[in-house]
């Protein structure tokens, strides 16, 4: 799958206009704070419904405009169309012009995946923020762990909600079944994806960074590998629960961590070698997307080789994964003509507008 153009409306600063984005490679070039960024949000837009900047619908509409949309044409697609708008305060998805019913649909259509600075977070920020890569991670092929993770985070509420507000406690010996049926599923897979994410990542890592070894290790919060051992471990620590009013355990306290032949490695790493741990977590991540499920994926690099000196930048490039379509981001005074193919596409973004800079370019 490809996209085809991207249409904006009162997205952020960039102009109302429809750009024809049918390439390979495409290359957005400007400087800081012109727009490219918001660019590429846009195409994730079309891809989550959401943005990858963790900022609310609202604060994406162009400042003084309450409402914005997406809209993007597919290529190499059972789907030729696909708008998001936020209207009245409400998301809409829609799909060859029908309404979605959940935005995990797109999942299925138009997976884009994101490489941008945030990512750092993945690595030296809180265990909340890695959880979430690799729940990211298995959700984009596995939509079985998407629903049980909702089910899980819907019991935690009401659980958390009873543990809070000192309701009925047979309340909790009810949802206590359920919190360990779904937290065991998410545990079995988590441990699962991590080792069958090692086994790309490390190699990577070395293959880039020059340094073996490397692997996640997952750390499950419940001791428990059955039913009944999860509901024992939460039957103990029912007590401590209560006088926290909230679940102090489960897969939502679960970490991960990047350790070297056993031993933590992030913690002691350089910022340069955090920075390639980031980068290749989401190559490792388009990696098994593409292992999953046999399709490539978009990739969304936003500024991603300025970050490297000129040999990590060689070998990052020798480990790409296949994709179907790349959008990058360039500073101007980088030397992004190396990179260019014959048919990449340029442009260059300035105040929210987009230049085409193919000018020998023929009819499309
Ligand atoms: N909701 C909004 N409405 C209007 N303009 C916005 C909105 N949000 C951000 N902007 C503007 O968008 C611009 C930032 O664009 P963007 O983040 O895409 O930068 P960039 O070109 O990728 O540069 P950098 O390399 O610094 O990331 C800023 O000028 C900012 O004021």
């Amino acid at each position: 799958m490809a996209f085809k153009t991207l249409r904006t409306a009162s997205f952020r600063n960039l102009s109302d206009t429809e750009v024809d984005i049918r390439a390979k490679d495409i290359f957005l070039v400007g400087e800081n704070g012109q727009g490219k960024t918001n660019f590429l949000e846009a195409l994730y837009f079309c891809s989550y419904a959401a943005s990858f900047r963790g900022v609310r619908d609202g604060d994406v509409a162009c400042t003084g405009e309450k409402d914005f949309s997406a809209e993007v044409k597919l290529s190499g697609s059972l789907y030729e169309n696909i708008l998001v708008k936020f209207e009245k305060g409400k998301k809409i998805v829609l799909i060859d012009g029908k309404q979605a019913e959940d935005r995990k649909e797109l999942l299925e259509i138009s997976p884009c995946i994101v490489f941008c600075h945030e990512d750092m977070e993945f690595v030296a920020g809180t265990p909340e923020r890695r959880r979430w890569f690799f729940d990211q991670n298995q959700s984009l092929y596995d939509p079985v762990y998407l629903d049980d993770l909702r089910r899980y985070r819907k019991v935690l509420k009401s659980r958390n909600a009873v543990l809070r507000d000192g309701q009925d406690k047979s309340i909790l010996d009810a949802l206590d079944p359920q919190l360990a049926t779904y937290g065991l599923r998410l545990m079995e897979k988590r441990e699962e994806s991590a080792r069958r994410f090692s086994e790309t990542f490390g190699p990577l890592y070395e293959t880039v960074a020059g340094i073996g070894g490397i692997a996640v290790r997952y750390t499950p919060s419940w001791k428990a590998a059955t039913l009944g051992a999860a509901m024992a471990f939460l039957e103990e620590r029912r007590e401590a629960d209560l006088s926290a009013g909230i679940s102090l355990s489960g897969p939502h306290r679960d970490r991960y961590s990047f350790t070297r032949t056993g031993a933590d490695f992030s913690a002691k790493a350089s910022t340069g070698q955090r920075r390639l741990l980031a980068l290749l977590l989401r190559i490792a991540q388009a990696c098994r997307f593409s292992e999953m499920t046999g399709r490539n994926p978009v990739l969304l690099l936003d500024d991603v080789l300025l970050e490297l000196d000129p040999e990590k930048r060689r070998r990052l490039l020798e480990v790409m994964p296949g994709y179907d379509q790349a959008f990058y981001t360039f500073l101007p005074e980088e030397p992004y003509e190396r990179y260019r193919k014959s048919d990449t596409l340029v442009y260059t973004v300035q105040g929210g507008q987009v230049f085409d800079q193919n000018t020998d370019r023929g009819d499309p």
